[in-house]
């Protein structure tokens, strides 16, 4: 009862009563004063074993009927959009809701011998109404329903991404279907034929009104039982037992059997998300990991020299609908960081490179949309010329956030997958996935299932298996972002040495900085749908350009335009000012320049050039009321949080003052210590001064 309110029971009890009560009271209605050898001869009567023959055999086609119709509907409701799909939902579950008779009054007027489709069939000597044929599709017609609902309601419950990996390994369409769709939403199937098998079993308005009740025929166990309540009561109440318990026992299975639960994809998303504790691989040191590791991967070329596997990558993605227009080239072996804010284009440009980016092979004439992507000399995508190569033959590594391995297989075949799809027999494509895993220290996993993983060795396994079909670009989609700390690092650490050993052209989208710095040779910020910085990524930490680079970074970044002292003038545009020599302040148009004591890049400097202003949080000092003396800049902010950085605080301020200034300046970091914190009372809300000395600013041209 543990969050639930008491009161709750009581009609939780009366609910159960209402349903338990009735079949209770026919138990009791029950005549045993023959014995039970008395209810045995009724329930082996011919008539009743003809009936219940008839019932289940009748139910069980109807059922395969069910799962051939109702799985290719559930799937196209389920995975595709198309006009009028609510429509057509609500038709297709139409016999949920309409009286089982006129269910059999709609197919009469269809099959019966003057119905749309059956006077054809009469003329061919074919007749359908009344017959064991009859049966079946009243009660396909009644079940279906309840298959296409589980399974959609199925399929919906799971990632679709998990299909998207599959095509990125190479499998077509039907192979994705075969091995990863439907293993992964069988516990949905079976439970939903079982369902239709527990409706068919119990149809009775829609059979009777189409089918009649001839015995050994049409007559079903409910019909029989309809027939028997008036000429035996007994026998009646006798066969409805009968069907209660099949039903009991077939509700049983669903809920309780191996079906009755989903299992693993949602235990492999929430080990991904790292809340699943460590197991027995993970908690190896990090350094035994990373020795073992770098034994087996860094020295694996033969030559000694690292075989580069990449390619050139270019893209070019110019979308209305999403804002964005940018173009970006990646030479062979390259790592880049893609970085930038929400919404700025990241997921959109990996799309891109995917294939799985909706859009239509040809933009309609006059739309601006345009789609290039090209791997070496092959054009992937070219919406001018309508080329668009599927998923499965682009040779791209896709690996995402959560590490989406399929539920029903086991690593090595997990691994395999992708050679598998292109073909490798299977030994072969298991050899090889072991090699792969024993690369990324991950041969002892080879046996387990997802479920079986922690959310760093699931991201060891999914990387050998992006891998082991030997991309010709790797995309990285955050692969650490879900994981702890220390996972994180020794994925991160794998993720470094299969680059080392084997230099592939890899797009790594990221928020960490950790990632840029230990992976990536260079960084790309995009940001409204364009690419605003671009180049080595130490030098975009290092000399940011970008307002989200340096807030990466950890740096503080004002943007404007270079005036003529080395300073820097607020705001884009404008003449260039003489940075005063007194003290700038935010309250006065002279706080629109900042004075640079340091000019990194003087030379190349051209007064009225687009700048930036860089200092770091650690010059910045706070005071309570506007500073004066030596040549300084100061900012009226008013403090937006405090968060613990190392030994010390970080405040982050949003600046008041001109739009302008606000714009240009945006929020600025200062770090002080605990003592200073308590000394100014500091903490969110307050209005306070941060001021940094012109010596500590450094001025460059962002042109
Ligand atoms: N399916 C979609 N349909 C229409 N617009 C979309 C769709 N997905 C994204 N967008 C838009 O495209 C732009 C770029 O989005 P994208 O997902 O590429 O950004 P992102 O940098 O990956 O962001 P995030 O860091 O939040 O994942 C955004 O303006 C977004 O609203």
């Amino acid at each position: 009862m543990r969050g639930l309110p008491r009161w709750v029971l009581a009609p939780a009890i009366l609910g159960a009563l209402f349903v338990v009560v009735p079949v209770v009271a026919m138990v009791a209605r029950l005549d045993v004063s023959g014995g039970l050898g008395g209810i045995w001869d009724l329930l082996t009567s011919p008539t009743a074993t003809d009936a219940l023959w008839l019932s289940v055999r009748t139910s069980l086609v109807a059922t395969v009927c069910c799962v051939l119709l109702g799985a290719p509907m559930a799937l196209v409701l389920a995975r595709t959009t198309f006009p009028g799909q609510r429509v057509a939902r609500a038709l297709v579950l139409l016999p949920l809701v309409l009286p089982p008779v006129v269910g059999g009054i709609a197919l009469l007027h269809t099959f019966g011998r003057r119905g749309l489709i059956g006077q054809h069939l009469s003329v061919l000597g074919i007749e359908v109404a009344f017959t064991t044929t009859a049966v079946v599709m009243a009660q396909t017609f009644v079940a279906l329903p309840f298959l296409v609902l589980s399974l959609e309601g199925s399929l919906r419950t799971h990632d679709a991404r998990y299909e998207e990996v599959a095509a990125t390994l190479g499998a077509s369409p039907s192979t994705v279907l075969r091995r990863v769709t439907l293993p992964l939403v069988l516990p949905g199937l079976v439970s939903g034929a079982v369902l239709a098998f527990a409706r068919a079993l119990g149809e009775f308005g829609a059979t009777i009104t189409f089918a009649g009740a001839l015995q050994g025929v049409t007559q079903t166990l409910p019909l029989e039982i309809y027939l028997q309540r008036s000429a035996d009561p007994d026998a009646a109440v006798a066969l409805s037992l009968l069907l209660v318990v099949v039903a009991v026992i077939v509700t049983a299975a669903v809920h309780g059997g191996p079906f009755g639960r989903e299992p693993s994809a949602e235990g492999d998303r929430q080990r991904a998300e790292g809340d699943g504790l460590p197991t027995e691989g993970d908690r190896i040191p990090a350094d035994d990991d990373g020795a073992r590791h770098r034994r087996r991967v860094g020295t694996s070329p033969s030559a000694g020299e690292p075989v580069t596997l990449g390619a050139p990558l270019r893209v070019r993605v110019r979308l209305a609908a999403r804002a964005v227009d940018l173009a970006h080239a990646v030479e062979p072996g390259q790592v880049v960081a893609v970085l930038g804010p929400n919404g700025g284009g990241k997921s959109t440009l990996l799309q891109a490179v995917t294939g799985l980016l909706p859009h239509r092979p040809r933009p309609r004439s006059g739309s601006p949309d345009e789609l290039h992507v090209s791997i070496d000399d092959t054009v992937l995508t070219d919406t001018t010329r309508g080329t668009a190569v599927p998923p499965r033959r682009r040779r791209i590594g896709w690996l995402t956030q959560r590490p989406l391995l399929f539920a029903h297989l086991d690593a090595v075949d997990d691994v395999a997958f992708g050679l598998r799809a292109r073909g490798t027999t299977r030994p072969e494509a298991r050899a090889t996935a072991r090699e792969r895993l024993a690369e990324l220290d991950a041969e002892h996993l080879a046996g387990r299932r997802p479920h079986e993983l922690s959310g760093g060795q699931a991201q060891r396994v999914s990387i050998a298996r992006a891998l082991a079909t030997d991309p010709r670009v790797l995309l990285l989609d955050e692969p650490l972002a879900s994981l702890d700390v220390g996972v994180a690092q020794q994925v991160r650490r794998a993720l470094h040495d299969a680059q080392r050993a084997h230099p592939r052209t890899t797009l790594l989208v990221t928020h960490d900085l950790l990632d840029v710095l230990l992976l990536a040779d260079r960084a790309v910020v995009l940001e409204g749908g364009r690419v605003v910085e671009d180049g080595p990524a130490r030098e975009v930490l290092t000399r940011p350009r970008s307002r989200f680079a340096a807030r990466l970074a950890g740096i503080n970044l004002l943007s404007g335009t270079a005036t003529d002292d080395g300073g820097l003038r607020l705001g884009a545009g404008g003449d260039a000012a003489t940075g005063p020599s007194g003290a700038n302040t935010t309250s006065t148009l002279a706080a629109m320049q900042v004075v640079a004591g340091v000019v990194a890049d003087g030379a190349g400097i051209v007064v009225g050039d687009p700048a930036v202003a860089m200092f770091e949080p650690r010059a910045v000092a706070i005071h309570r009321e506007a500073p004066s003396g030596s040549p300084r800049n100061a900012f009226a902010v008013t403090i937006t949080s405090l968060e613990p950085h190392g030994q010390l605080f970080r405040a982050w301020g949003e600046v008041t003052g001109p739009r302008e200034v606000r714009d240009a300046v945006g929020h600025l970091a200062a770090d002080l210590t605990p003592r200073s914190v308590a000394d100014l009372r500091l903490a969110p809300g307050e209005r306070v001064w941060f001021a940094v000395k012109a010596a500590e600013v450094q001025v460059y041209s962002t042109r």
